[in-house]
């Protein structure tokens, strides 16, 4: 026999947004070449949802879970969105941190399919046309999350397996504010990668050369931008974990041309600044009078530091004064203008090295107890990635400086945090006010319940992008961000003792969408919305995509 007999599995069970799996109704499977390709029962969502939630349930490990959510990202994303939605507290630690950082460093290994888009360094030519192949015209797309995956997470480099935080991130922005599935894109930037483990493991599906760097790099990202932001004028250009030295850089440099946005630098310092803002309202002070030390001065640290300075400067203080109020301890100790070779992101913040001269140093260094000792800081901020650097003497130091100093050791995963609350909180005698980056449980001391609000900025960006999409936004300003993090802080009552800081993960949805009105406003106040609307909060609501299924089967 010549003839190769093949079977075809039918379009509107392949493409994700169409696929209803067992809830296509007998008629629908007949008009779209579905007969009897599915069992004969008819499901509801609900049902398929709960069948869905016990098949989760029975996997063993976070990873074996989010596994099992991917796969059903790509066979059914209403189903998919459905179950994330209906169980977001439980499941945003699997698709997002700290799991997608272990799915991260397997990824190559647990490769099946991929729903990203993947620019490559070596293939230049291709960019333009790798987003032609997605088939979307010029008003299709609201947004695309981008990473090249030199800092992923507090993990590092990760190369073309970093590929899942673009993902992990876009479905965040679907689950926690509707963003529509169909309208955002994931991409990978592939520049090569200097992780050794990567580049000798013959599973590795990245660029096998160590990270182009200098004129190559630059002229790459360049090229993504320009090239997206022709394609696609409309979509809100997210940046995701870039290293340091290209983070703020590519922000500043292109802020002015591009709807783009650094979630590292400004997602987490707005959602910082909401934390700091619900501290405050307990210690009844202004933030005009705080002082703020940052341990770990990179890109998220220095992120923070710009948007709690520029809040000062709102309240009244100079540049120069705000300034002033800010100390950064990095690896070589307290920064000072008298250290060689000083990143540009960390020179606007360095100490005058007369002002530090008589501190006590350890082999040479001015270390964080000491920077504590000296500052006596009401705020402080670990963005380090180094586990336990928040040791007892650093948390005593910081409440023998002040009554109730707020602690936001931020490092992720939970691996990297610089102190967990079930120590901190005991140390500090309960007087620090705690955020962390991850999700963990409440702490009870001397009988009080402490509930440790989780300073992501996943709980800050969706809201965000929403607010940006409705408003048509043409670039994320300071005062989108100050509007985003005060609709958080304003979203917490913390007049109880041990109340979070900020709101919890369960009501993310509506969070968002308090977030999203607030931050379209503020585009209209700062003259960048190109979109107006009637009645504001109707426009939000009318965007939020649900996960149900369209009216006519077929149909997205
Ligand atoms: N909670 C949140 O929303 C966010 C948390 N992060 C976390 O913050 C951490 C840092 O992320 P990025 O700023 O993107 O990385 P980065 O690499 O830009 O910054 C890390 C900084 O820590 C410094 N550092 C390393 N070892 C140190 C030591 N022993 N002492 C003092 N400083 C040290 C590095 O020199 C660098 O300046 C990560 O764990 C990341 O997960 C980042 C963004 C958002
Ligand atoms: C949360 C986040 O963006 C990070 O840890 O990099
Ligand atoms: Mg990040």
């Amino acid at each position: 026999m010549n003839g190769v007999v093949t079977s075809t599995v039918p379009a509107a069970l392949c493409d994700p947004l169409r696929n209803r799996g067992t809830a296509f109704t007998h008629a629908e499977r007949e008009r779209l070449g579905l007969t009897g390709r599915l069992p004969a029962a008819v499901e509801t969502l609900d049902q398929q949802a709960a069948r869905a939630y016990a098949q989760l349930g029975r996997q063993p490990t976070d990873l074996a879970k989010y596994l099992y959510l991917d796969a059903l990202h790509d066979r059914n994303e209403t189903l998919y969105f459905k179950l994330l939605l209906d169980h977001l507290p439980e499941l945003l630690p699997v698709v997002y941190d700290p799991t997608v950082g272990d799915a991260i460093q397997q990824w190559s290994h647990d490769y099946r399919r991929s729903r990203a888009v993947y620019l490559s360094v070596d293939r230049p030519q291709d960019v333009r046309a790798s987003f032609e192949t997605l088939g979307l015209g010029p008003d299709d797309v609201d947004l695309i999350v981008v990473s090249d995956a030199q800092q992923i997470l507090g993990i590092g480099d990760w190369g073309v397996n970093g590929t899942d935080i673009s993902v992990g991130k876009l479905a965040v922005y679907t689950a926690a504010a509707g963003l529509h599935p169909e309208r955002v894109i994931a991409v990978n930037l592939d520049v090569g990668t200097d992780n050794q483990v990567l580049l000798n493991d013959p599973m590795y599906l990245g660029n096998r050369h160590a990270r182009v760097t200098g004129t190559a790099y630059d002229d790459f990202v360049a090229l993504y931008l320009s090239t997206a932001a022709e394609l696609f004028p409309r979509a809100l250009l997210h940046f995701e974990d870039f290293g340091p030295s290209h983070a703020r850089r590519i922000l500043v440099g292109n802020a002015k041309d591009h709807r783009i946005f650094n979630d590292d630098l400004q997602g987490t310092g707005a959602i910082v600044m909401a934390s700091v803002l619900s501290g405050l309202e307990v210690t009844r002070q202004s933030v005009a009078d705080q002082r703020l030390v940052v341990f770990g001065a990179g890109t998220a640290g220095t992120g923070i530091a710009d948007q709690i300075s520029a809040a000062m400067v709102r309240a009244g203080r100079t540049p120069e004064q705000a300034a002033s109020q800010v100390w950064l301890v990095d690896k070589d100790g307290l920064v000072s203008d008298d250290m060689d070779g000083l990143p540009d992101y960390q020179s606007a913040y360095a100490r005058p090295a007369e002002e530090v001269r008589d501190w006590p140093r350890t082999d040479g260094r001015i270390d964080l107890l000491t920077a504590v000792r000296q500052v006596r800081p009401t705020i402080l901020v670990g963005t380090s990635t180094v586990h336990g650097a928040f040791t007892q003497e650093v948390v005593e130091a910081l409440c023998a400086g002040v009554e109730r100093p707020v602690l936001l050791p931020l490092s992720n995963p939970g691996s990297r945090i610089e102190v967990m609350p079930d120590q901190a909180i005991p140390w500090s005698k309960g007087k620090a006010l705690m955020a962390v980056g991850i999700p963990v449980d409440p702490v009870t001391y001397d009988g009080t319940t402490y509930t440790i609000g989780q300073a992501n900025n996943a709980l800050l960006y969706p809201g965000l992008g929403l607010g940006a999409v409705v408003a048509g936004a043409e670039h994320i300003t300071d005062g989108m961000l100050l509007a985003a993090a005060t609709a958080v802080a304003g979203q917490v009552d913390v007049s109880e003792p041990g109340a979070s800081l900020l709101p919890p993960v369960r009501n993310l949805r509506a969070s968002s969408a308090v977030v999203a009105v607030a931050v379209a406003e503020a585009a209209a106040g700062d003259g960048v919305a190109t979109r107006t609307h009637g009645n504001l909060v109707q426009a939000v609501q009318d965007a939020m995509w649900q996960p149900a299924y369209a009216e006519r089967a077929g149909d997205r």
